[in-house]
């Protein structure tokens, strides 16, 4: 695919790439853009539809699905996710780097493809804080917050295989992992 490399960023639910994606996002406006998933999950609230996530049912999502019109997809938590074709391409065409937030299903999915982005992982420095970081959050259900807990373990077990990433930050202080971020993405910029 032409142009500069796309950025990936995975990592447990409640590591903090929201937080530090809306940090890069508000630096560096007019260099990256986000591309929009959609997802079956219900808004949380100050969320926007078409700013967040094209928030959708599981029918017309399965449809688009079959359509082909998405890149990766996957389910998480008992929800479905996925990226589109059109959500990349609408951030290509405003020449922004295009950041994909997306779960370790759509890692492996995306390695599959000729997008060839730059991987980053996002990493809770425990998964004690990761649990108190997504309890404090108070978007889920004690349901959910479980299965986010059992995908978070497995996410970070997978995420040490060799050369799946090609960078890996502890979010532990903030400002430190947006700093490790921001060195990561001016260097990955130098090498396309
Ligand atoms: N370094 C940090 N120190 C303390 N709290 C943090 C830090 N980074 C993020 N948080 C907080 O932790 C919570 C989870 O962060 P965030 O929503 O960005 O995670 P996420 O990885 O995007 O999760 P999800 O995958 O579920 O969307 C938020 O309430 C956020 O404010
Ligand atoms: N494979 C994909 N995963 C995605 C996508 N968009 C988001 N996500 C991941 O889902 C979980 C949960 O997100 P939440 O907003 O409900 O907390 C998180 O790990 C995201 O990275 C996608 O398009 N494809």
């Amino acid at each position: 695919m032409a142009g500069p490399r796309p950025v990936v960023m995975s990592g447990p639910s409640g590591a903090g790439k929201s937080t530090l994606l809306k940090k890069l996002l508000n630096e560096f406006d007019g260099v990256f853009g986000f591309s929009v998933s959609h997802t079956t999950r219900n808004p949380r609230p100050g969320e926007e539809n078409g700013k967040d996530y094209h928030y959708v049912t599981r029918e017309v999502m399965q449809a688009a699905i079959a359509n082909g019109e998405f890149i990766e997809n996957a389910e998480f938590s008992g929800n479905m996710y996925g990226t589109s074709k059109a959500a990349v391409q609408a951030v290509q065409a405003k020449n922004l780097i295009c950041i994909l937030d997306i779960d370790m299903q759509g890692v492996k999915n995306i390695k599959r493809t000729d997008l060839n982005p730059i991987y980053v992982s996002i990493q809770p420095p425990s998964m004690e804080i990761l649990e108190k970081r997504l309890r404090d959050r108070k978007t889920e259900s004690e349901e959910s917050l479980q299965k986010r807990l059992h995908a978070a373990k497995v996410d970070m077990e997978i995420s040490k295989e060799p050369g799946l990433f090609d960078v890996v930050i502890i979010n532990d202080d903030l400002n430190i992992a947006y700093g490790k971020l921001k060195d990561a993405l001016l260097e990955g910029g130098k090498k396309t």
